[in-house]
């Protein structure tokens, strides 16, 4: 197959996410160009296009999607934006990077898994980036060569310095713990089958009536558990851990020990404050990777079947964390697409 030349790239959403995708397009990977960008706020996009040559601001992304200089999108809009886009860029034959989570629930998740189906090819990625941070490309490795025997457990830790203002109690579950549902799933190569979510007496530092922390319990297929602690006020920083418990030995990543000083009669290092910083490498990669690919006529990377999967897990959760006790995650039956 022939390679593209350079991608045209529509970034739709221009907040945190999207202006740091447009810079890593712009700056850092190679073969792609910003040539759009949209965002409800017509201020926000005409000063992030203005940070590219050639680069035309839109309010409205049908409209970017129709341009002649648009061959890809990259949707960084907040979750439940993400279908309508989604369905429109399949409208449009065009390739797609989506910012996790694919939707927020699992009946949308599964109208665009279906709408991906009716195109009869993988035409999208989910931005599950922790699959392209090398300490858990490490984890995945290690595991894989079945040294350390079949794993037990994996225990995970998710900490941000701060939440923002408009994050609710579910969305510790749907838009945070949506990376371990991947991570548990990529890793172990389970399925989750149940999860329970559990509310501990919340940190004084949360803003009011959020529960945080929340401690998760997942079941998978496999017959292993995995646990996360999700906690998005912990003031000191962003901090990403995981734990592998295998039948013969453990392994684990996140201790962030890139470099130990020791100064003025303490030893210690830095902690990452944000995603950003902590998923810079990771975030290049997988954007660098899905441009290239996308320029081959291929589409790598997580599937819109993994969005779907981890859209019934933090639904499941979500349940969970608002009735209380053990809920099922019921799952359709995977399409051959999908493998
Ligand atoms: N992979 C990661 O680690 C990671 C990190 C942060 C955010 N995200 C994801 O990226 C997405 C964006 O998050 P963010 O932190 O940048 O949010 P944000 O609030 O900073 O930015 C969202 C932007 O989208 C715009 N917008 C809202 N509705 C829109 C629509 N319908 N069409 C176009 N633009 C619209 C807003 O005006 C805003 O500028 C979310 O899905 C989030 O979960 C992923
Ligand atoms: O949208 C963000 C992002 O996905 C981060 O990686 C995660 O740590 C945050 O908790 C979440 O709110």
């Amino acid at each position: 197959m022939t390679e593209r030349a350079t991608l045209g790239v529509a970034v739709i959403g221009t907040g945190k996410m999207g202006a740091d995708h447009v810079r890593r397009i712009h700056e850092v990977v190679s073969g792609a160009r910003v040539s759009a960008v949209v965002d409800v706020d017509a201020e926000r996009a005409k000063t992030i296009a203005a940070r590219v040559d050639g680069c035309t601001a839109y309010t409205d992304p049908a409209s970017a999607m129709a341009a002649a200089d648009v061959d890809a999108v990259l949707i960084a809009s907040p979750g439940p934006a993400h279908e309508a886009a989604l369905l429109q860029a399949f409208e449009h034959d065009l390739p797609v990077l989506c910012e996790k989570p694919l939707t927020p629930d699992a009946a949308s998740a599964l109208r665009v898994v279906e709408a991906e189906q009716r195109l009869g090819r993988r035409r999208a990625q989910v931005g599950f980036m922790r699959r392209y941070d090398t300490e858990y490309m490490k984890l995945k490795s290690l595991l894989e060569t079945g040294q350390l025997g079949r794993p037990l457990m994996l225990h995970n830790r998710h900490r941000n310095a701060a939440s923002p203002p408009f994050f609710t109690s579910s969305m510790l579950i749907s838009d945070s713990v949506a990376h371990e549902t991947d991570v548990t799933r990529w890793l172990l190569g389970h399925e989750i089958t149940a999860v329970t979510v559990m509310r501990p007496t919340p940190s004084a530092n949360a803003p009011d009536d959020l529960q945080d922390p929340q401690f998760v319990v997942f079941e998978t297929d496999g017959g292993a558990l995995a646990d996360v602690e999700i906690f998005v006020n912990c003031g000191f920083g962003y901090q990403v851990q995981a734990e592998a418990v295998c039948e013969r030995g453990t392994a684990r990543i996140g201790d962030g020990h890139a470099m130990v000083t020791n100064m003025a009669g303490r030893w210690g290092g830095t902690i990452a404050q944000d995603f950003v910083e902590r998923f810079a490498d990771a975030y290049d990669r997988e954007v660098q990777a899905w441009v290239d690919a996308t320029r081959r006529g291929e589409v790598t990377g997580p599937s819109v079947w993994d969005g779907y999967a981890a859209a019934a897990v933090c639904e499941a959760g979500v349940r969970s964390l608002n009735e209380g006790g053990r809920m099922t995650v019921e799952l359709v039956e995977r399409p051959a697409l999908y493998g």
